[in-house]
Formats: C-alpha cells, structure tokens, sequence
C-alpha cells in the first residue's frame, strides 16, 4: 500500500493519470511541460541529439510522443553547456515534445574507460579522446538541468545482470544515497521531473530493498524506473522480477522500464503495468538491415528477398510498406545506400509505437490479454 507522501515545497512538473486497467495492464497520460504522453509508450532512442537517420518531420509522422537524449554522449559532445547557450536540447535538435535523459551512468559503465566507483561518484575517460572525467550525482543533475529535458534520471549503478547479492546490497545502498544527493541537486524542481530508478538485480527481496529505500524520498520523484534487467540476465528472471516489482510501484506515477525494446518482452512488460519504454534496438537492428514484421524479424538483405515484391511487413501502414519492396530496400543495403537504413529504421520506429498505441486501445477496451496473446502466435511463426 503506497501512502501519498508530498513535499508541499514543489510541485511535480510531470502528473501520471491511471485511464484504463485491464488486470495489471494500465492506460493512462502523462503530462509534461512540453505536452502529453499517452501510454503506454516507446521512446525512441535520440543518443547525440538525433533520432539516428530519422528527421524531426519523421518523427512526428509516426507519431512519437518522447524521444530520449544521452547525457553521456551530449555532455562529452558538443557540451552540455553549448547546448544549453543554444536553449536546451529541444531548441538545439528542433523537438518541441518531451524529451526524457538517462543520467550518464549507464554508458559510463559501459562506454567509458570506467577508473572506479566511489561513493562521491565515477571517474572515467571518454571513450572519445581518453581525457578524464568524473561523473557526480550532482554533476548528472546538472547536466541534464542544462539539456533542459522534462523527465531526468537519477544517477545509479546498473550492476551486471547476474551480479551475486553480496555486490548487489552495498551497490543498491550507494545507489539510494546518490538518488537522495540528486533530489538535494534538482534545482529546477518545477521545471523538470525526476525519476528514481530501482535496482535490485533478480532477487525479489533486493528489489523491495531498493524501492522501499527510494520511496523514502518519493516526494522528490515524479516517475520510479526499473533499472537493473536487459543486462544480460536470462528472460524468465526478468519476466519473474517484472512480474513481481512492477505491480508494488506507485500506482500514481509513471511507471518506466529501461533498456527493453523487443515486442515479445514490451507486451510482457505492459501486461505487469510497465508505462513507457525505451531501447536502442530498433534503430540499431534497423541500421543494419533487420526489420520487425507482424511474423517475427527478417533479415532484408537475405537472397531470398531479391525478387520479393511484397512491403517490409505486410500489415504495415507506414511509409516504407506503402512504398517500397523488400527487392528494392534489399537492393539499398546490398549497395549501401543510405536510404535503406532510413525505411528500415523509419518502419522499425513505426511498428513498435505502433504496437504500443495497439495495447492501449486493446487495454481501454478490456482485451489485452487476447490481444497480446494474438501477437505473440504470429510473432513466434517466424517470418514467411
Ligand atoms: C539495454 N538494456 C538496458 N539499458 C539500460 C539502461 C539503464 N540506465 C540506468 N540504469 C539501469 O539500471 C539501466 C538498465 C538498462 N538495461
Ligand atoms: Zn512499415
């Protein structure tokens, strides 16, 4: 039972509004300083300021509602404080939606040359030019004060996905401390909102660790994350922790699931009560010629689809299906033609938003479980 903590000093810029359960499923809206989110959403990944290959005009068309920016990348370039002399992220990239920003610790971890983990916070070096850098809760928080994003994260340690509880439990304490540092460093507290993440690995006790620590401060947080799965960790464990964590969140705020970005593991997700979502995936498999289709994934550039005059996915509105072959975007790839990764990743974007606004309606209309169901026989055909 969530108790209603306020902090009556500041007013959460972000407010979550519950439309629609169907079982844990849930439909609602978000409201941010830059307009609405209906969920739940996928949130296309916009890593150095740009949806790779995608333009602002794309992006609208098929109707993204969020994009996500990464603090790591935008900080060691162009510069967090070039983009905020430029007015923030949304004037610098022309986006005049939501924008959410990770806290840079994600692609420290992974990216950069990481020197160690203190509790003041990380030092590394770029994996750009080697130069050193250290990363603080509050070096984070202001970063993405100046990217001027309307929902930040706050600083956390992803650990490995099979870490062993003896690493987990002290990682998950420094983790609850630096969220309560980003909370004291959030200046702009009506500007923008501030999620927690929660970490815990698979070990459902963990998990209630790490919320129960966060909820302390719940007055501080607009939105709660779970962080810690998509890492590595066998599926079953993460559907297991899914199942188990996403239900005890605060029915009140957004629910935020990073780093998943496969149909199969979203509609698993949205079926626990996970909101929005976000993953590199479908531009990255799409930049390399791997499309989504209603019968799985397919590989464009296989011989079998030189003389294949059908859409990427046949039951796909969007502009690449509308106008192209698969014998026409195989030939792009084979040539290495820009333009074929523009439609692959134009259509991948488009049939996972597409897949989300289809859960919501299935949810509002009380058939999410046979929708879901649905989708999972025919992605599990395998392509035709
Ligand atoms: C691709 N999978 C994945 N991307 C992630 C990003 C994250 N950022 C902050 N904290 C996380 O725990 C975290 C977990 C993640 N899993
Ligand atoms: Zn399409």
């Amino acid at each position: 039972m969530c108790i209603e903590k306020e902090n009556k000093d500041f007013k959460n810029p972000i407010e979550y509004k519950l439309e629609k359960k169907d079982g844990n499923a849930r439909a609602g809206v978000i409201q941010t300083p830059h307009g609405e989110i209906k969920t739940p959403v996928f949130m296309p990944v916009g890593t150095q300021a740009t949806v790779k290959a995608m333009t602002r005009e794309e992006l609208e068309e098929i109707n993204s509602q969020i994009i996500l920016g990464n603090t790591y990348h935008l900080y060691l370039r162009p510069g967090d404080d070039l983009v905020n002399d430029f007015g923030g992220l949304h004037k610098f990239m022309r986006w005049d939606k939501p924008i959410l920003t990770d806290s840079g610790g994600f692609q420290v971890f992974s990216l950069g040359d990481l020197r160690k983990i203190k509790e003041e916070g990380v030092h590394f070096r770029s994996h750009l030019d080697g130069s050193k850098h250290f990363l603080s809760p509050e070096k984070s928080i202001s970063i993405q004060n100046n990217l001027g994003s309307d929902i930040m994260m706050v600083l956390d340690e992803c650990p490995p996905g099979l870490s062993t509880r003896e690493y987990l439990i002290p990682s998950i304490e420094r983790t609850t401390r630096w969220a309560k540092r980003c909370i004291e460093a959030n200046r702009n507290k009506d500007k923008q909102g501030l999620f927690a993440i929660v970490q815990g690995g698979i070990y459902e006790d963990l998990r209630d660790k790490s919320f129960e620590e966060l909820y302390e401060h719940d007055y501080g947080f607009a939105g709660y994350a779970l962080g810690g799965l998509a890492v590595g960790e066998p599926r079953e464990d993460m559907y297991r922790i899914l199942k188990y964590s996403t239900p005890k969140l605060p029915e009140n705020k957004p629910r935020y699931l990073m780093g998943v970005g496969e149909p199969v593991d979203m509609l698993e997700a949205v079926e626990h009560g996970i909101d929005m979502m976000d993953c590199v995936q479908p531009t990255r498999i799409g930049r390399h010629g791997t499309v989504f289709t209603k019968y799985g994934r397919l590989v464009i550039k296989n011989a079998i689809y030189s003389r294949d005059d059908r859409p990427l996915d046949e039951g796909c509105d969007c502009y690449a299906c509308k106008n192209y072959t698969r014998a026409y975007i195989r030939h792009l790839f084979k040539a290495g033609e820009i333009l074929g990764q523009r439609l692959a990743t134009y259509h991948n974007l488009y049939f996972l938003l597409k897949l989300m606004d289809n859960a919501r309606e299935a949810i509002i209309d009380g058939r999410f479980k046979e929708y879901k169901e649905e989708v999972l026989k025919n992605y599990a055909m395998g392509k035709e």
